[in-house]
């Protein structure tokens, strides 16, 4: 996997590029934060900044790890009970910010009118009346692998995940059709536009659905859009069959990650999909925590979905 770890100077040059982003803008929802943000990320470590261009332009690996930034335990305080949090301090906001502007050096940041109350950095962390939900906020059920948002033609190009806590090692499970062989007669119907993409739990107003293709990019090394716990089972034998064949091969290469405090996964949602391992939360301030963000290559591509040039939103 790529992977880049912070030396001691490379994280003493972060430090006050993060903190003094937060202190001009107080959080990463201010949206003085999110303009600026590139500028700030152009002053992270040159090397933590070539790892990301790496990732993004040269498609080296579906995943990537940056490690290193200091977490302490003591100082981020109790794993939140719940995603909502105040508006002018949120927990850990310097993490926050520091995965902000790593998710910046991938493209701009954005989030979902109707997911979490269009927040763009959410606590992931297990909610009690949620546990045996198909959700970020589960815990009891494997969170069952998927490209995040996939029924949205906006959905993110990239997820960055920071772990604030994971004492239970729980991983982040992933895998990636580069790792698939496909038998190209057996995977031709996943390229056409014959598959029904609906709302995933995590959008609950969202009634909408898309019609749209599986793979596609370069048919020798396609991207995929897949999440069958939120499509229809098509009703063609053929199509049918395509897309239990693909499901069956993703199982087979499925591996994972458990992060550590201070490591940030960048998930390339066009090449991996991915969920969570089962596990027993706690309910008590000590359970795992990770913070997420939405990251788009062209904010401009969706400009009919958010209110302004500017807007971070998509409706
Ligand atoms: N197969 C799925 N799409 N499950 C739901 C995914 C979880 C969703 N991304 C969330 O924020 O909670
Ligand atoms: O908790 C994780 O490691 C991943 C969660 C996830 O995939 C999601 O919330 O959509
Ligand atoms: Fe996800």
């Amino acid at each position: 996997m790529h992977r880049i770890e912070l030396t001691a100077e490379e994280v003493e040059q972060a430090l006050p590029v993060v903190r003094e982003a937060l202190a001009r803008h107080g959080s990463v929802e201010n949206p003085s934060f999110l303009e600026e943000a590139t500028v700030y990320a152009h002053e992270l470590p040159r090397r933590l900044r070539a790892f990301l261009n790496a990732f993004r332009l040269r498609e080296p690996s579906g995943v990537c790890v940056v490690a290193g930034y200091p977490v302490d335990d003591a100082e981020i305080g109790p794993t939140p009970s719940d995603w909502r949090k105040p508006a002018e301090k949120p927990p850990a906001a310097e993490h926050e910010v520091f995965l902000a502007l790593c998710g910046s050096l991938l493209g701009d940041l954005f989030a979902w009118a109707h997911q979490r109350d269009g927040l763009i950095c959410q606590d992931l962390v297990p909610i009690e009346r949620d546990a045996e939900a198909m959700l970020g906020s589960g815990s009891a059920l494997e969170l069952v692998w998927h490209t995040e948002d996939a029924r949205y033609a906006y959905r993110g190009d990239y997820i960055g995940l920071m772990c604030l806590r994971n004492p239970d090692a729980v991983p982040t499970t992933y895998a990636s059709i580069d790792d698939v062989e496909l038998d190209p007669e057996r995977a031709a119907p996943l390229f056409e536009p014959r598959f029904v993409f609906r709302p995933d739990p995590s959008h609950p107003t969202d009634k909408g659905c898309e019609q749209a293709a599986v793979l596609f990019g370069d048919p020798s090394s396609p991207y995929l859009r897949f999440d069958p716990y939120s499509m229809d089972r098509p009703e063609d034998e053929e199509a049918r069959a395509a897309m239990d064949y693909l499901a069956g091969e993703l199982d087979r290469r499925l591996t994972g990650v458990a992060l550590r405090p201070g490591e940030c996964l960048f998930i390339d949602n066009y090449k991996v999909v991915h969920g969570r391992s089962a596990f027993k939360a706690r309910f008590d301030g000590t359970d795992r925590w990770l913070k997420r963000v939405n990251v788009t290559r062209d904010l401009r591509r969706s400009r009919s979905a958010r209110k302004g040039v500017a807007g971070r939103l998509m409706f």
